[in-house]
């Protein structure tokens, strides 16, 4: 039996959302994608208790009550020891049940908290299965800087923070330099983020897990050397973009649907597009490590996203509103394209070295009188980190506090 009574009992988890720049959707069918993490991340509080239950904080995505569980009712007798690491449907199946949200909400919002909560409960029965019953109790709380469903992977960085918790708190990984905590963090993301997703490519919680900026591609990421293998760090300069939230609501399982749909009834056409994608990334990345001139990078890497931008729209996961980005920002000579899922959610706009400080607020002004929301982002920073924090906050503090705050503080343990 596991012992925890040395260990600290409350840790502030952190993970950043992304920014696909290019080859989403794609990457779905194994295809190569450049994606970054972006400097907006979401927040956890975990603590143990006493009686047994697991109480959740999740107030983003419309939760405004928490959310307990009696933890004894969970299914532990499904978890197979052997085979925690691959997705256990059986386990899933049997959970549904107790993540359901009874509220007078849409039900396209019980929806989302329901996934939310189930993607909880299933790592929770997973991570604490080999704890004692007494020892299993938990609350957490999350807090987000993240717009939900926008494109910005924010379900990625939830489900990262859900799980690094759960592997410090159930210990199978501890706040010291050791690369298996990353490896770890990013396979049991991946369980929650297929809950979530359906049927994910992994990009979005490998970024939030790694940080950086990656060339990621689906594959065998059972090693470590898979892990250099598939998701290469690149020698990113520090690109400036406008992220523009279209505040059209959209999920990504829907959107990754869709195209499925598209392409089980076309392969012949569709596959062609996905190729087209591929060699956009593998131009950037060539562009990236062999052009050293910053105005011919800014030059391609336009062409590229306008590129990315008609065949991704030619996949049906466009949306008028992303078009429209596209149309203001051409105003002023500056290449924008759909990121994350599409459907809805956010453009991505690349501001090339040398626009002045005085264009981008005209191009941010011009965007908020549609009604869109903006902001500047540099790509790339750190991955997945994690702290004790036994006095330093109070839980109250957490939930009411600036997450900019957190962020600033000194003694984070990152895993990368
Ligand atoms: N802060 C949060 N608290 C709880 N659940 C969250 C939070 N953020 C995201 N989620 C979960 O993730 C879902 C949103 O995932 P979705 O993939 O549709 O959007 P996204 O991750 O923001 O976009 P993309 O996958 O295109 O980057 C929410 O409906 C919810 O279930
Ligand atoms: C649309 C998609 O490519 C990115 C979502 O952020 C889906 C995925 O890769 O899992």
């Amino acid at each position: 039996m596991v012992s925890s009574q040395n260990l600290p009992t409350r840790y502030l988890v952190s993970a950043p959302g992304k920014v696909i720049l290019f080859g989403e959707h794609a990457v779905v069918y194994g295809t190569s994608a450049i994606a970054g993490s972006v400097n907006l991340r979401t927040y956890l509080l975990i603590e143990k208790r006493e009686d047994g239950m697991l109480e959740a904080y999740v107030p983003d995505i419309g939760l405004d009550q928490p959310v307990k569980w009696n933890t004894e009712l969970f299914p532990y007798s499904k978890v197979e020891d052997d085979k925690k690491e691959e997705f256990n449907e059986e386990l899933a199946e049997s959970l549904k049940s107790l993540a359901e949200i009874e509220s007078d909400k849409p039900a396209t919002v019980r929806q989302q908290q329901s996934v939310a909560c189930l993607a909880l409960l299933y790592l929770f029965t997973l991570l604490s299965s080999r704890f004692p019953e007494t020892k299993r109790g938990l609350t957490i709380r999350v807090r987000s800087a993240l717009p939900v469903g926008a494109g910005l992977g924010s379900s990625a960085s939830y489900s990262v923070c859900l799980t690094t918790g759960l592997l410090l708190n159930f210990e199978y990984i501890s706040l010291t330099p050791d690369s298996r905590g990353a490896e770890l963090i990013k396979k049991y993301s991946f369980l929650a983020e297929k809950i979530i997703h359906g049927n994910p490519s992994g990009i979005d919680n490998a970024v939030a897990t790694f940080g950086g900026a990656v060339l990621y591609k689906k594959g065998s990421m059972e090693s470590l050397k898979g892990y250099h293998e598939n998701i290469a760090e690149l020698p990113f300069r520090p690109f400036r973009f406008l992220l523009t939230n279209t505040k059209v609501a959209r999920d990504t399982k829907t959107q990754v649907a869709n195209v499925r749909i598209k392409f089980d009834k076309y392969p012949e056409i569709i596959k062609p597009i996905l190729d087209a994608i591929q060699n956009i990334s593998d131009h950037f990345k060539t562009v990236l490590i062999n052009e050293d001139n910053n105005i011919t990078q800014d030059t391609i890497l336009e062409d590229l996203i306008d590129l990315n931008h008609h065949f991704i729209n030619s996949l049906g996961v466009g949306h008028p509103a992303l078009d429209k980005v596209r149309e203001i920002t051409a105003q002023f000579e500056l290449h924008s394209k759909l990121t994350g899922a599409g459907g809805g959610g956010c453009a991505l706009t690349f501001i090339r070295d040398g626009i002045p400080d005085v264009t981008i607020e005209t191009v941010k002004k011009s965007l908020s009188l549609q009604g869109f929301e903006c902001f500047e982002t540099l790509v790339g920073g750190h991955g997945a980190g994690a702290l004790v924090i036994n006095d330093t906050i109070t839980a109250q503090e957490f939930m009411e506090g600036g997450l900019e705050w957190y962020g600033g503080m000194d003694s984070w343990h990152y895993f990368v």
